[in-house]
């Protein structure tokens, strides 16, 4: 029998696509460790309470040794009630020929009511990812209508852009994802974000000396900006599976750290690093340890063709900010 106490994690959207390919690992230890317990704290729309109790069903008859308690609701006080990881998955996806921006308006309210139910009865060390997209605004509107929390608290998901990115790169390399180290998610989990091969190795040399230019330029940066769309087009719903791992491991990097010598992406709270404007939720390579991320410095961003491309993503952001500006306290 395991010592530690039981963290609580909340999941929204418990009963969609991607929590089902989420919950069971997470009960199982693969985002916060092999010995640490959790109480899941699942949120659903009351529509999807029969659905949320059918997955709970299946979490108990798994009998996970770590699964320490689950709570089941259509309220958000409830579910967030001093939670230390939430993971916001809740949300609408796209369907094919959508940019994730056109989500806004369904998703946007959705963010602002939970940013203010973490306010009230979360942990003050919760630790937020937001998945729903258009993840980062999304992020950006939970955050603001969190006042009492701290805006380090609350990120948005790009490493999933992050992992795609090292598959690409290592399929091209003839080289696994091992090899590959320092990758970069600039800006936007959308189609203007800027993977930069910049500072990236693969068996310790430079990326950008083993692939052409014209490669990176031209295939390699729409392929990882058009991922998403791609898979919805072949699978005809957007990722799942994969953006469930994805969640499970920018938490783990988050509570438990990063490997020495590389670096994740996460979308975070901008204090200005890189000229990128205070308050924005950016992605940035990041750095992990005593679960507290900071944004690697030093990065060489000096090429007129990075200075366009991350000034275009701060762009679309900005622009994303200004159209739920009522939503903004
Ligand atoms: N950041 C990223 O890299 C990725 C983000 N996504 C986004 O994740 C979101 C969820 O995707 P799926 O699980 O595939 O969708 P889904 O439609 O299968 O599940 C969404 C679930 O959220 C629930 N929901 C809706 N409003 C809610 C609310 N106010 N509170 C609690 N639950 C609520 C729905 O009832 C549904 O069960 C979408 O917005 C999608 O675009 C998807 C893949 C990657
Ligand atoms: O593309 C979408 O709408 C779903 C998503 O965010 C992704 O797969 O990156």
């Amino acid at each position: 029998m395991s010592m530690k106490q039981p963290l609580r994690v909340a999941v929204t959207g418990a009963a969609g696509n991607i929590s089902y390919a989420m919950l069971f690992r997470i009960a199982s230890g693969e985002m916060l460790g092999k010995d640490q317990p959790v109480i899941l704290q699942l949120l659903e729309i009351t529509p999807a309470l029969d659905a949320l109790k059918g997955v709970v069903m299946e979490l108990e008859d798994c009998a996970f040794p770590l699964l320490a308690g689950i709570v089941q609701t259509d309220d958000a006080t409830v579910a967030f009630k001093d939670v230390d990881y939430a993971l916001l998955v809740g949300a609408r996806p796209r369907g094919p020929g959508m940019e994730r921006k056109d989500l806004l308006e369904a998703n946007a309210a959705i963010f602002s009511a939970q940013g203010k139910a973490l306010n009230e009865v979360a942990s003050r060390d919760v630790k937020v990812l937001v998945v729903g997209n258009p993840a980062n605004t999304n992020a950006l509107i939970a955050q603001r209508n969190a006042p009492d929390l701290d805006p380090r608290n609350f990120t948005a998901m790009t490493r999933l852009d992050h992992n795609r990115a090292m598959a690409q790169l290592a399929g091209k390399t003839d080289s696994t994802v091992n090899d590959v180290k320092k990758m970069i998610i600039w800006g936007n989990h959308s189609s203007t974000q800027y993977p930069d091969l910049t500072a990236c190795t693969v068996n310790g040399k430079p990326a950008l000396d083993l692939v052409d230019r014209d490669w990176y330029e031209n295939t390699y940066i729409p392929e990882v900006q058009q991922r998403g769309a791609a898979i919805i087009k072949a699978r005809g719903a957007s990722s799942a599976a994969s953006a469930a791992n994805a969640a499970i491991a920018h938490m783990r990097t988050w509570a438990l750290g990063t490997d020495e010598n590389d670096w994740v992406s996460m979308g975070v709270y901008s204090n200005g690093e890189y000229g990128i404007a205070k308050g924005l939720i950016y992605s940035f390579p990041c750095t992990c340890s005593n679960g507290d991320w900071s944004i690697v410095d030093g990065v060489d961003v000096s090429s007129d063709f990075s200075k366009e491309k991350m000034a275009a993503t701060e762009q679309e952001l900005s622009e994303e900010r200004d159209a739920v500006a009522h939503l903004l306290p």
